[in-house]
Order: structure tokens, then sequence, then C-alpha cells
């Protein structure tokens, strides 16, 4: 944890690496949280692990680029509810703090992600 205000959103999150091991914990808090875990059952967790990895790296301004489906696209028919969408974002800042992320790098993360709301939520 730093906060050397030189460095960018990309390095606060531990570049790739740090961004990989944020989303395998992410993902053993999935599987934990009953409010999401069915929505994920059958998904091939391998390449969810590198699709979200490079989502998030090129989102905090990282050298990645995500190489997956539209956001809307994959999870048109899931009906993911706004307490379903929180609960991930909520996992999501958990897994960050299991790796000592910083709470204004966290933050900055998620703010990130608010722009995708509409998409994963299909509206
Ligand atoms: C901030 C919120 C979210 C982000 C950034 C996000 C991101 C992603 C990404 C990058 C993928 C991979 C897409 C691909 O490989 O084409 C994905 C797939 C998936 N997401 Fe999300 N997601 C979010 C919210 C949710 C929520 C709330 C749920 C359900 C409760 C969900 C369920 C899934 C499932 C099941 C897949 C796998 C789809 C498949 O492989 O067929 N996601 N998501």
């Amino acid at each position: 944890e730093t906060t050397d205000p030189s460095e960018t959103l990309y390095q606060k999150l531990g570049e790739r690496s740090g961004i990989a091991n944020i989303v395998e914990d992410l993902l053993y808090l999935i599987v934990e949280d009953d409010r999401i875990n069915e929505q994920f059952r059958g998904v091939d967790v391998r390449q969810f692990h590198t699709n979200l990895t490079d989502q998030l790296c090129e989102l905090s301004g990282g050298p990645c680029t995500y190489s997956g489906r539209k956001m809307r696209e994959s999870h048109s028919d899931m009906n993911v509810t706004d307490t379903q969408f929180n609960a991930l974002a909520e996992n999501l800042i958990l897994a960050m703090e299991q790796n000592n992320i910083a709470t204004g790098a966290q933050n900055r993360l998620i703010k990130k992600l608010v722009p995708l709301y509409p998409q994963i939520r299909n509206l």
C-alpha cells in the first residue's frame, strides 16, 4: 500500500500481476456469495479470470487489451439485479482490501466500473 501521488492507478493496483491476484481472490469470494454464485455455475473460470484481469488492467490505464465480449453481450441473458451488481462490487472491494490496495485506489477503480452498469444490467 502506498500514497505516492505520482503512481498511476494501474501501478497502485500492483500492475497486471497484482490485478490478477485481486481477481483470483474475487473469484473465491464470488463462489462463497449466495447472492451471485448461482449465476457463475458452469463458467470457464480460467477465461473469466483472464478477461476480467485484462479488463481491469485496461480500465486502470495499464498496457492491456481486453479481448472478451462487450459487457452488454456477455450479461444479456442473466437479468443481473441491482443487489447482484452491488454484491460483485462489494466483493471486488474486499478482494482489493485483502491485497492491501489503498482505499483511494479502490474507489478510483470502482468509479471506472460505473459506466458499465447499464450494460451489465441490460438497461
Ligand atoms: C462491475 C461489475 C462487473 C464487471 C466489471 C464484470 C465483468 C465481466 C467480464 C470482463 C466478463 C468476461 C466476458 C467475456 O469473457 O466475454 C464477465 C462475464 C461474466 N459475468 Fe460479469 N461483470 C460484472 C458484473 C457481473 C454480475 C453482477 C454478475 C452476476 C451476478 C456477472 C456474471 C457474469 C458471468 C456469469 C459471466 C460469464 C459469462 C460467460 O462466460 O458466458 N457479472 N463479466
